[in-house]
């Protein structure tokens, strides 16, 4: 008897979703990405290509697309969710009636929800009812763009089934991607949404023509606030010292890849938030989550004063000099 493959449905086809797709295709799955444009889906199908992201990557054979998500659904092991946090609870509502009983949800999304503070992983569970030890979240340090080019990552795979966390990580396991497991969700995806408002930090201290010294104060400081946070809504430590924490945030702090550091650059050089959203055309979950971040900080009586100017330089409350001048002059303090 032959064996069945496993299948996975990608939710969507941008640049992660596309990346994971291939990745999960190496490791001998079946891929069906899920494009809301059939522009996309047609020419994954017909090229082996992404024109739309990646039009100079050839995909594996077993990568096909649609643009129903009935029909990527169908027989699905795993579902991979990749689209922006924000959009995730009313696109949810239109996939969940077609996702089977036994299919894992693996959120790639870094993102913490506007208005209820929640995780990805803990929209999905609110919008599905699906229960969390079905949810999985992947996270580490992965520009899209390198894993497309064959070079080497790796990631974190957090599920409080440890079991599920494994079929995962078999699941991603290739010659270029090297995913481990964790039951640490919180910490996962504290790490993973809060280095994208640090990123933008960074981007606006470069863009403002600071040195390697003031970009290593914020990713220092930055991973300081991001574990006050993630420690004081139940995450470990430990993660965030490990790839979703500290390894995602020097990856996209330092890449000229990163959307969220770019964009930051934007502001930096002195350009308005509708000019550097017009010079952005992908995702860049630091502008939006900013602010829930801030939100959930204020609920839980946690400091951060990096994510605080971000957001009141993000809703241009704040010149870039005031802000630099107040993060310089803060009161002194021990270094914890
Ligand atoms: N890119 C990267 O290197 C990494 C990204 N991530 C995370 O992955 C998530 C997705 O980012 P990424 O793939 O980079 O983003 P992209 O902008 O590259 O792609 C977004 C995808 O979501 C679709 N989409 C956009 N808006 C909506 C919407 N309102 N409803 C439903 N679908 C929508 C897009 O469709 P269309 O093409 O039709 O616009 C596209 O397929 C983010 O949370 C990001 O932080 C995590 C690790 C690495
Ligand atoms: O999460 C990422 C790398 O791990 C991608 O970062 P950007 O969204 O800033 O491009």
């Amino acid at each position: 008897m032959t064996q069945r493959h496993t299948r996975a449905a990608v939710f969507s086809a941008g640049s992660w979703g596309t990346a994971v797709g291939k990745i999960m295709a190496d490791a001998g799955t079946n891929v069906i990405m899920h494009a809301r444009r059939g522009k996309i889906a047609d020419a994954i199908n017909a090229t082996h290509r992404n024109p739309g992201y990646f039009p100079d990557v050839e995909l594996p054979p077993t990568v096909t697309a649609t643009t129903d998500p009935a029909a990527a659904l169908e027989g699905a092991d795993f579902l991979v969710l990749s689209i922006p946090a924000q959009s995730l609870r009313a696109s949810l509502t239109a996939w969940a009636p077609h996702i089977g009983p036994h299919t894992v949800i693996v959120s790639l999304m870094k993102g913490i929800e506007i208005g209820s503070g929640l995780r990805a992983s803990q929209v999905i569970t609110e919008a599905t009812g699906i229960a969390a030890d079905r949810v999985a979240v992947l996270s580490g340090p992965n520009l899209a763009r390198e894993i497309m080019g064959g070079q080497p990552a790796a990631a974190t795979i957090a599920c409080p089934d440890e079991d599920v966390a494994h079929r995962v990580q078999r699941a991603c396991h290739t010659t270029y991607f090297r995913p481990y497991t964790s039951t640490d969700v919180a910490g996962c995806e504290f790490g993973g949404a809060v280095k994208n408002v640090i990123a933008l930090a960074v981007g606006i201290a470069s863009g403002m023509g600071l040195g390697h010294n003031a970009q290593s104060m914020l990713i220092t400081r930055g991973l300081a606030e991001t574990t006050r946070l993630a420690t004081a809504l139940g995450a470990h430590p430990a993660t965030l010292a490990g790839l979703a924490g500290l390894g995602d945030l020097v990856a996209t702090c330092s890449s000229p890849l990163s959307r969220n550091r770019t964009f930051g650059t934007h502001i930096g050089q002195g350009l308005t938030m509708a000019e550097a959203t017009a010079a952005t055309r992908q995702t860049t979950e630091g502008v939006k989550s900013a602010k829930a971040i801030l939100a959930l900080a204020g609920i839980h009586g946690v400091e951060m004063p990096l994510t605080e100017i971000v957001s009141d330089l993000l809703h241009e409350k704040v010149t870039l000099d005031q802000a630099a001048a107040a993060l310089m002059q803060r009161p002194p303090k021990p270094e914890r």
